[in-house]
């Protein structure tokens, strides 16, 4: 499982494995240049690590890792040809370059999302290109140390190579597991699979993306000073052009996107093949590379779109399902039993703990939220109702801070929230859930919840444990919990979504339409758990339009009509406002409305 360090020591074995079976195989491979080759598997294994690490964990597809790349070579050989300093020191100079030159881009770039993020990657590379020609670095070689060679990292023996490039690729390898395996990977995940819930659920998705960033840079600029080192002469297409970045992308996308291991099989196929092919063919067809790697995506995106990794894991894993015993019963679909509820309004509510105060947010021309002013008391379950398009989700969205309110103040225990980013809005103690439920699609229930447990908690064991007990909190036990997001009937997303803004153990939480496509007997479940958690101490805001459950139970209602808050107070007074009638609830309710509670 992700986010445990379960299994992390068989990893650790195979990572070992493989580094053995490599270094064995260099030793019976007598022919110079097929070590060469083997030594450029690793490298470009390195750098397709480094864009792994970046796009694939956190969905930023970058066309411009050559930008890094070039950087650690350019570094490492200017320092070593201009300044005399032995690659030992100059490989880690080009990585700090590297990750300075991350951050420098990021923090522009951070602000575009999808296709406008990865085109503007693709800026980096080529500007840089330009900028080392003009500066004159047409073709730099590195000289012959012939006194002193292994300090300037010159061997004979060119399994000296491999062995050093073994190094740097399986020190990616461990970052990259000991992320996978811990926050880090997860909020990346996370914010990879819908950005929205992951900032809701307390993730700072800029700092994870910046973390990623500078990683990411220190891996691709340590395998560009290396490449260098390797090939002895740099040239500005050779590090910055577009074919290091396709090779990084290529390589990732063939072997397995999102796993430290996919990068390792692209290179370790395509490398050879491109390599020997160029060798052979090179001279009659003129950058047969990248016809092997433009065939090498065109077959991978037909025959195993994620990659052959995960490929090949669905396989054995289908097989074994296969042959399993059939599965023990699910746990009982279990929520809280219907404890005997306390009438609205018969229970002791604190004083003000969410105030808003003549808030207002527009979209164009359209008031969307018009000076709404309203109080919830602490303890309370305070219902925002209204017809289509009224501006509830918009209320919602202003309150945890996806959009700033244009005027007004909205006070929670009193700190104003306006300006605040929504993982600073969660960290506060506001949880919020979403009218169409925002899962982490392939991740399993209990994951889902840990990445709402990690605002608060130190470590990932003490997520787990939070993850449990507000799964617990909601009634998903069992098998339900290990079960993958993704194809979950809707009332276990439901209550999934609650426990992952209950694993931040927030002091009030905003529901939005979480009774939604929910059949009767689902719908009673929900709402005992959503009046259990109140009972525990959380206040809770909702959104619902099934008025019968919400009579029941609400302590108070703020009814929103094209944005303005047109009526407010106890649910069975509010029913009756001729102004709720005719807005919201329509001639049938006034009939009903004599006995609002029947
Ligand atoms: N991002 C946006 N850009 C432009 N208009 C928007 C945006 N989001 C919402 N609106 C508009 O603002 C108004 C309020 O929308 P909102 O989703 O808040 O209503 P709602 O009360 O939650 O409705 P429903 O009950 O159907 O979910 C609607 O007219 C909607 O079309």
């Amino acid at each position: 499982m992700r986010g445990t360090r379960e299994g992390i020591g068989r990893e650790i074995g195979l990572i070992a494995l493989f580094a053995g079976a490599y270094l064995a195989i260099s030793f019976a491979v007598q022919d110079s240049y097929y070590q060469l080759i083997m030594t450029l598997v690793l490298v470009w294994a390195t750098l397709a690590m480094s864009w792994n690490f970046l796009s694939g964990y956190s969905g930023m597809i970058s066309f411009g890792q050559a930008s890094f790349f070039g950087l650690g070579g350019y570094a490492m050989t200017i320092a070593f040809v201009d300044f005399g300093i032995t690659p030992w020191l100059g490989i880690p100079i080009g990585i700090v370059v590297g990750v300075l030159a991350g951050i420098i881009i990021g923090i522009p770039t951070f602000r575009l999302r999808g296709h406008y993020f990865a085109l503007s990657m693709l800026a980096y590379p080529l500007a840089m290109l330009y900028v080392f020609e003009w500066l004159g670095y047409q073709e730099v070689s590195l000289p012959m140390m012939r006194e002193a060679p292994a300090a300037f990292m010159q061997f004979s023996d060119q399994r000296v190579y491999i062995a050093l490039a073994l190094g740097m690729l399986v020190i990616c390898m461990l970052v990259s597991l000991l992320a996978e395996r811990t926050r880090f990977g997860m909020s990346l995940l996370a914010v990879k699979q819908n950005e929205l819930a992951a900032e809701a659920a307390g993730i700072d998705s800029w700092r994870w993306k910046m973390y990623a960033m500078m990683v990411s840079s220190a891996m691709a600029a340590a395998a560009g000073g290396f490449y260098a080192v390797v090939v002895l002469v740099v040239t500005p297409p050779s590090l910055f052009g577009m074919l290091v970045s396709a090779q990084a992308l290529i390589l990732t996308l063939f072997g397995g996107v999102g796993v430290y291991w996919g990068p390792v099989i692209g290179a370790i196929v395509l490398v050879p093949l491109a390599e020997t092919l160029h060798a052979e063919l090179g001279h009659i067809v003129p950058g047969i590379q990248g016809v092997v790697y433009g065939v090498a995506i065109i077959v991978i995106i037909l025959s195993a779109p994620d990659g052959i990794y995960w490929s090949i894991r669905d396989r054995l894993a289908r097989r074994r399902r296969a042959g399993a015993p059939a599965e023990a019963a699910p746990a009982p679909d279990v929520a809280f039993p219907a404890a005997p509820v306390p009438a609205a309004g018969d229970r002791t509510l604190g004083g003000p703990l969410l105030e808003l105060e003549n808030v207002s947010l527009s979209f164009g021309g359209l008031k969307a939220v018009d000076n709404v002013t309203l109080t919830v008391r602490e303890g309370s379950i305070h219902g925002i109702i209204g017809p289509n398009g009224a501006g509830k989700t918009t209320l919602f969205n202003v309150i945890n801070g996806f959009l700033k309110a244009e005027s007004g103040s909205i006070r929670f225990e009193g700190g104003e929230l306006v300006g605040l980013k929504p993982h600073k809005v969660c960290a506060l103690g506001l949880g919020r859930t979403f009218q169409v439920v925002r899962a982490f699609p392939r991740m399993s229930v209990l994951e889902n919840v840990m990445v709402g447990a990690y605002v608060h908690a130190a470590t990932d064991a003490e997520a787990v444990h939070r993850a449990r007990e507000a799964l617990q909190r909601v009634g998903l036990s069992g098998d339900q919990i290990t079960a993958t997001a993704s194809g979950l009937p809707t009332k276990q997303l439901r209550l999934m979504e609650l426990a992952r803004a209950l694993a931040a153990r927030p002091r009030l939480l905003l529901l939005d339409e979480t009774l939604a496509g929910l059949g009767h007997a689902e719908l009673d479940d929900i709402l005992a758990v959503i009046r259990q958690v109140n009972r525990e101490g959380v206040t809770v805001v909702i959104i619902e339009h099934t008025m019968q459950a919400m009579v029941k139970l609400a302590d108070a209602f703020s009814v929103l009509d094209h944005g303005s808050l047109i009526a407010g107070g106890a649910p069975a007074s509010v029913v009756k406002d001729p102004r709720v009638i005719e807005a919201y609830l329509g001639r049938k309710w006034m009939d009903r409305a004599q006995d609002p509670v029947a």
